[in-house]
């Protein structure tokens, strides 16, 4: 047995040093195309580029490694490259252990800054301030369906979608001792709590659920209080050094999140893009039909349309639409226009490569 492994090993170790040899010879390049943008004072971050190169390992890949592991691969390669031109600090909805922070880490890989803030509405004012470079935020829920308050920031501030991230969303009943004994109230966020209603009416349903800001919040409750138990995600469990009562109890398995990465950049076409934009037109009859026409006109495909009721007075609502293609691809710029034309409100939130 130890024979057969010997050989094997040491070829292992051959192919580990030429890896990092190319490794190095990468990050020195890296460093070289920091100091160009340095120059330009061009944006050390790049999307479109990163989901090319993402794609494009994807395509060339000979396996018999899968292309969800050689991508995770190269992400971190690329993290680690960037962090050599500049370290990016982002923006999320803290505390540690979210399902915002894994968003953070599976869009820009580990090599970043994370910024955790109390609430959606600080992740805004941070990325806007320039105290983070991005923000990452929650914009839909496969079950629950979209998060108003990130719709409702999108409208009123300056911040454009430069990237998009989904996430598996796994809920997990965690506690201080693993086991529900002597436990009187369930703590989790209020997305949380509705995401897990059917297996808590089920498992549980004489105990009390109370929601709190954020699942990791939950967590930090539950580590402190052994009547406390928390819905969250393992990796907060483990942060908090949480036991598992029981993994995985979203009513629905495929659960996922969709966040969107915000930030002051422009991103430029990747060859896959997507369009987000806000629009809103008088409440007469027909016209959002209307509105919509030059979609069609253009052969623009609308993957995702969701109204939110106007706030203040003139219109009834805002339409939140995702098209296919980039603002600068030319059937997606001339129906933009005539959207605009038609609309008594227009707001184009960004054009960013669609998520891995
Ligand atoms: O191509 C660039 O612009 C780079 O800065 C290099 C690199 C990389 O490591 O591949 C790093 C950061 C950018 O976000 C994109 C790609």
């Amino acid at each position: 047995m130890t024979d057969k492994l010997t050989p094997l090993r040491q070829q292992i170790d051959a192919i580990d040093a030429q890896i990092l040899d190319l490794l190095s010879q990468r990050g020195r390049i890296a460093q070289e195309v920091g100091h160009v943008k340095a120059e330009t004072a061009a944006p050390v971050f790049r999307p479109e580029r990163e989901a090319q190169v993402l794609r494009g390992v994807a395509d060339r890949n000979p396996g018999p490694l899968k292309n969800q592991d050689v991508q995770t691969i190269f992400r971190e390669v690329m993290s680690a490259c960037r962090a050599l031109e500049k370290r990016v600090t982002v923006a999320y909805l803290g505390p540690a252990g979210t399902f915002s922070e894994q968003a953070v880490y599976q869009h820009f890989g580990h090599a970043v800054e994370g910024l955790p803030c109390a609430s959606i509405d600080e992740v805004f004012r941070a990325t806007e301030a320039g105290t983070a470079d991005f923000g990452v935020v929650p914009v839909e829920n496969s079950s629950e369906g979209a998060i108003n308050r990130t719709l409702d920031l999108m409208l009123a501030t300056t911040t454009a979608i430069s990237g998009e991230v989904s996430i598996p969303v796994h809920h997990s009943l965690m506690t201080k001792t693993g086991s529900m004994d002597g436990v009187t109230v369930v703590c989790a966020h209020s997305q949380a709590l509705a995401q897990c209603q059917v297996w808590l009416n089920l498992h549980h349903p004489n105990i009390e659920r109370r929601a709190v800001a954020s699942n990791a919040e939950a967590a930090v409750l539950a580590s402190r209080d052994p009547t406390v138990a928390a819905i969250a995600s393992e990796m907060a469990g483990e942060q908090y050094q949480l036991g598992v009562v029981q993994a995985h109890i979203q009513d629905d398995p495929h659960n996922r999140t969709r966040f969107s990465v915000i930030g002051s950049l422009q991103t430029s076409p990747s060859g896959r893009d997507r369009t987000s934009l806000v629009l809103a037109v008088p409440n007469k009859a027909g016209a959002v039909y209307k509105l919509l026409a030059p979609l069609a006109t253009h052969g623009v495909s609308m993957t995702r349309f969701e109204s939110r009721p106007a706030r203040i007075g003139t219109w009834e609502y805002y339409f939140y639409v995702d098209v296919e293609g980039h603002r600068q691809d030319e059937a997606v710029a001339r129906a933009l226009e005539e959207l605009h034309d038609n609309a008594a409100f227009f707001k184009l939130l960004g054009s960013y490569p669609v998520g891995l």
